[in-house]
């Protein structure tokens, strides 16, 4: 497995997390031996092993499933949940995916968990919002080869919310189409109308 820039990706190394926790807690001025404290390092350190499991899982795996069902119309799949963290403060942006396709001329279609274990993935790395939403739509386009992908991605980042500019509740959409959904004006707006309606 490589980063989009061709660089080895290293496996997750447990004792650094944990060490880097604790100076990390010393940085911000805490006590990391007093009670509270002395397992957090260890939590913080699987629950990043967690958060970003995505870097070390294979996209084009998860796509593997496919079924020759023989449908060539939309395949949409709404409102999953969604949980990334951005990669400017590692706090998170949260929110849910819209992921729709057209099958293929040979009409050959996959998992609906697999749409959403792709948005997992991806988001289960340190991201921006802009590259997620792409990554989806093109692993899509490069295992199924569908006629076009949609994916939109509605979000709020908590690093706006909770710092910084500290606007709770402003919400970002980013989309991504490829294929004919690019290409057609009318069959975009009909996935989109599909997609954000409630
Ligand atoms: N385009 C994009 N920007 C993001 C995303 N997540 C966070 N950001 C922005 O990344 C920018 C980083 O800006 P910097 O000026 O380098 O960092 P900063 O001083 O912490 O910025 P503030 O958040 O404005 O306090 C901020 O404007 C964030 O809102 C994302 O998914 N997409
Ligand atoms: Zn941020």
């Amino acid at each position: 497995m490589a980063h989009d820039n061709g660089a080895a990706i290293a496996p997750f190394d447990h004792e650094r997390a944990v060490a880097a926790v604790r100076e990390l807690l010393i940085a911000v001025g805490e006590d990391p031996d007093r009670e509270g404290l002395q397992k957090t390092p260890e939590r913080v350190a699987k629950a990043f092993q967690e958060v970003f499991s995505g870097l070390h899982t294979d996209p084009d795996e998860v796509l593997n499933t496919t079924f020759g069902e023989d449908h060539d119309e939309l395949v949409l799949v709404k409102d999953i949940p969604m949980y990334s963290t951005c990669e400017h403060h590692l706090v998170s942006f949260h929110g849910v995916a819209h992921v729709g396709y057209l099958p293929g001329a040979s009409g050959r279609v996959t998992g609906l968990s697999k749409l959403a274990r792709v948005v997992d993935l991806y988001a289960k790395r340190p991201q921006v919002q802009e590259r997620l939403t792409a990554q989806i739509a093109d692993a899509l386009v490069r295992k199924l080869d569908p006629r076009g992908v949609i994916v939109v991605i509605e979000a709020e980042h908590l690093c706006m919310a909770m710092r910084g500019i500290r606007k709770p509740g402003a919400s970002t959409t980013t989309s991504a189409v490829r294929g004919a959904f690019k290409d057609s004006a009318t069959s975009r707006a009909e996935a989109l109308e599909l997609i954000l309606r409630r």
